[in-house]
């Protein structure tokens, strides 16, 4: 299996991901029916996003956890959209990549995935 090394190693494993996501019965809806995404805007902007976790290339600039609000507000953000999203990128992952780098990709996003997780709730406790 491969490592997890370059942009296009993203590329591919951040496609991958959000076909499954984008057909997916527990938060494709999120994406489809609430946010109505863009998928040739969001596609880029995800690249972007992990290349800059990964490999400290900043070629994403953007606050991740604000464009969250307005979906959560709309249709509430549970925990386990998040760890269903979790098990999708680790699946994603596992699928595909392997090595150290491919273990950061899980743990940078199990971090964030619990920190959005704990603010979506917390946003909606104070509405
Ligand atoms: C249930 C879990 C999640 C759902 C349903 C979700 C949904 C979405 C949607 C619909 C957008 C597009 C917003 C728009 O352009 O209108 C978005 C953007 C984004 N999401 Fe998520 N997301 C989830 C979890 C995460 C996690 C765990 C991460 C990070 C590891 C993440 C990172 C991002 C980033 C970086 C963007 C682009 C932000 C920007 O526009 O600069 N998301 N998300």
């Amino acid at each position: 299996m491969k490592k997890l090394e370059s942009r296009e190693d993203i590329e591919l494993l951040v496609n991958k991901f959000y076909d499954k996501v984008e057909t997916d019965e527990t938060i494709g809806f999120f994406f489809n029916d609430v946010a109505k995404v863009d998928w040739s805007h969001h596609l880029p902007k995800m690249y972007s996003f992990w290349e800059t976790l990964l490999f400290g290339k900043i070629s994403y600039k953007g606050n991740p956890m604000a464009v969250h609000f307005p979906i959560n507000a709309e249709f509430a953000m549970e925990k386990s959209h998040f760890e269903h999203w979790l098990k999708l990128w680790k699946q994603t992952i596992e699928e595909n990549f392997t090595g150290e780098m491919a273990e950061t990709a899980i743990y940078k996003a199990t971090n964030i995935a619990n920190l959005m997780g704990y603010k979506m709730e917390m946003a909606r406790k104070i509405k």
